[in-house]
Formats: structure tokens, sequence, C-alpha cells
């Protein structure tokens, strides 16, 4: 592995939205560079079953026009979050603040809100401009000025006007989440909450609704919540991602941020793919990174993180994180590949479109995935073949 020096500082914090060094706790919440339009301070749920936490602390800010996303698996206190902000669940611990107005007592229906939820939940009884048109009416609009507005929100959703006399429960679910959309937004709320609204469509209509939202959120000038169990979808779609998990806000980063630089393996996980490979930290060094042998016997390289553990000790176990895509595989012998290179041999390799996996045995019963993209040269199952990566590429973090 080719040795260049990416070393952490102590200064700094986890939750900044910038990749700077990954720090320990205490974190300190994101200081957007505008004025937060919505600011979420240390908000507590319990849950249903004695002493669980729906939500157990989650904190952050979105400036106006900003997109910020809650990314976690299912259970994670996701739609808990949400249900809080749109003043559906009240909060054991906590503050939420819209427009810096404390929302505490204050019933969802006088929070200044729009909501789409996974399920369109449109009125059947009424018609797809009836539907669109309803936060107008609960607010009291004339009826030609709330069909009018209506019927031009439904047109930016991608809905024709022929289509408004319609009844939702003829339309296709993309179409009525598209109703959903134009609902939730038609009387332009200072804050869209977004529970997972994209989770029941796939391929191309997924994509374009997922466009259309990015697109509109510039348009309409929209300051979005959105919560979502797909890494993929968070970190194409927001500003800044806020990752959950059991209920605990891990890592607050702007998306490529925490990506390359995940505060711990958990997070590298739930942002994405990725290799976890226990060891026992051999040496730390300014220069050369931090020396592991990995459980299964192959020592290798990677970068020290300060993450909320501390930072890796010799002598201490310790997870060496890599992304499949950093990690270059050679039909060579480690000599002939470079220094640092490490034996391995080829398990399985599967197409997976644009690119190829990899699955890699190393030292004894250790194993790792690579991606790699189609038309490189590449080993053959069971044959000889090396691996390396770049020092910045691989992140050792204390257990
Ligand atoms: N009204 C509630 N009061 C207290 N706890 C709740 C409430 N609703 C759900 N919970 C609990 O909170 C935890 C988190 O649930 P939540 O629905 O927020 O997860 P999620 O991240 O949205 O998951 P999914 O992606 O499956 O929707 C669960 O353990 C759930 O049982």
């Amino acid at each position: 592995m080719a040795r260049r020096l990416v070393s952490f500082g102590t200064e700094g914090t986890i939750f900044s939205r910038d990749s700077a060094p990954r720090t320990a706790q205490p974190p300190t919440p994101a200081t957007p560079a505008r004025l937060p339009l919505l600011v979420i301070e240390g908000l507590r749920k319990s849950g249903q079953t004695e002493g669980a936490q729906a939500l157990a602390w989650l904190e952050l800010q979105i400036a106006k026009g900003e997109l910020v996303s809650l990314l976690g698996p299912a259970g994670a206190g996701k739609s808990v979050a949400i249900d809080l902000v749109a003043g559906f669940l009240e909060p054991d611990a906590g503050r939420i603040l819209i427009k810096g107005e404390k929302q505490a007592r204050l019933p969802a229906w006088k929070r200044d809100i729009g909501l789409v939820a996974a399920e369109p939940d449109l009125f059947p009884e009424l018609t797809v401009l009836g539907n669109a048109a309803f936060p107008l009416e609960a607010r009291g609009m004339a009826r030609g000025e709330r069909e009018d507005r209506a019927a031009a929100m439904l047109e930016r959703w991608g809905l024709p006007p022929a289509l408004g006399s319609a009844r939702p429960g003829s339309l296709p679910l993309a179409r009525r989440m598209r109703v959903a959309f134009a609902r939730g937004t038609v009387h332009e709320p200072a804050l869209l909450l977004l529970d997972d609204p994209l989770r029941m469509l796939d391929g191309e209509e997924r994509d374009a609704l997922a466009a259309d939202l990015r697109r509109l959120q510039g348009e309409l000038g929209l300051t979005v919540l959105h919560a979502t169990r797909d890494a993929g979808l968070a970190l194409g779609l927001s500003d800044a991602v806020a990752v959950l998990d059991a209920g605990r806000m891990r890592q607050l980063g702007r998306p490529q941020a925490l990506y390359d630089d995940p505060a711990d393996p958990v997070v590298a996980a739930l942002t994405g793919p990725c290799n976890r490979l226990p060891g026992t930290v051999l040496s730390v060094d300014d220069e050369e990174g931090c020396h592991v042998r990995l459980d299964c016997g192959v020592e290798a390289l990677g970068t020290p993180v300060l993450g909320p553990q501390g930072a890796p000790v010799p002598g201490g176990r310790c997870t060496l994180v890599i992304r499949p895509e950093r990690v270059a595989v050679a039909p060579l012998s480690p000599e002939e590949m470079g220094e640092d290179a490490v034996p391995a041999r080829l398990i399985e390799m599967r197409f997976a479109g644009d690119h190829l996996r990899l699955r890699l045995a190393i030292g004894e019963g250790g194993e790792l995935v690579a991606h790699r993209s189609p038309g490189l040269i590449l080993p053959e199952p069971g044959a000889q073949a090396s691996i390396a990566w770049d020092l910045a590429a691989a992140r050792v973090h204390r257990d």
C-alpha cells in the first residue's frame, strides 16, 4: 500500500458537516451557515415497552432551503422523530423550534408544516383536485383560489389538469404519491416532513419522483426533513444526513464526508457497503498510519480514527473498515503488486451491472469483498491474486 500521511487531529467534531477530523464525544451540534429554520435540541422519546427508547437523542438544525435526511434501519426512530416534529407525539425531553418558535404544546394542525408519508393516505371520497386543495380549504381559502393553486401545484408535481376530477383510487401508486406531494406543499409550509415517501416505489418511477423532489425543493425553496432506510437515496438527495441507529444519532454530516469519514463502523455500514475486519493494533504512527494484525493473521495499514471510543492504541482491539471499491485486486504476487500488498484468493466473482463483486479469501479464514469495474484484468477463481489499498482509504476504529 502506498504510504502517505493522513493524520487525524484532536480538534473538531464528528458532528461537523465538513470532512473535518473525527474526534471523540461529547458532540457539538452542526451549525449551518444560514439561520436555522428547524432546530432540534436533545430530543428524546421513550418507547412503548418498559425502559425502551424510541428516540434516545437527536440534535440537528436545518437552514432554510436545505434537505436533511434521517438515515437508519427499520426501528431506528426515524418515524418517531418525524412525528415529534409534526406534533403527533409529545417528547419526553428536548426542544423543537420552527422559524425560532418553540413548538411545545402546539397541536399538529397549528404547526407550519406539510407531511408526506410512505402511504399516500389520500381522501378516497375527494377528487385529486379536492385532495390537493384540502390544506387550503382547512385554512379557509375561497374555492376558486384554492382550486387554481391546487391545480398549479399538481402540475408542478407532474399531474396534468385532466386528472383533477379523478378519484385517487383510480390512479397507480406513483401518481397517488405525486398527489400527496402536491397536497403536502400546496400551502407553502415552512417545513416539509417526508416519512420515507419513496419507499414503496421502485425503478424509474422512484428515480423520477426523487429527481422532481430535488428540483422542486430548489424551485419552491422547500426546507425538508426526510426519513429513509435507503443509504443511496439519502446520500444522493440530501444536503446533510443524520445517521440514526437504535434511536440515537450517531453522526451528522454532508453525504460525501459521511461516506468517506464515518465516525464508527456502524455508520460505515449504514452509509454503504463496507468490509469490517476485526484485529489488534500493533502500532500507531503519524507517518506510517495504524499498523494492524487482522484476526485472520494478515498485517495491514489504515488511517487511525479518533471516534466515539477514542483513538486506537497499541495492543487494543480495533476494526479496520474499507469500502469494496477502494480495494485494488490484481492477478499478481504481492511482490509484483507492490509495497503492503496482501496475498488473496478469489472465491467468487459476480456481475452486478456497473461493477463486478469479488469475494476474496485472505490469511487464515479472513474474507473481504472488492468491487471492480468490468473490463479490468482480474484473477481467475482459485488463482493467485493480491489485494492492496491506499492508506487513506482504510480506517482503523477503536472497538
Ligand atoms: N408512538 C410511539 N411511542 C413510543 N414508541 C414508539 C411509537 N411509535 C413507535 N415507537 C417505537 O419506536 C421505535 C422506533 O420506531 P420507528 O417507527 O420510529 O422506526 P423507523 O426508524 O421509522 O423504522 P421504519 O423504517 O421501519 O419505519 C420502535 O421500537 C417502535 O416500537
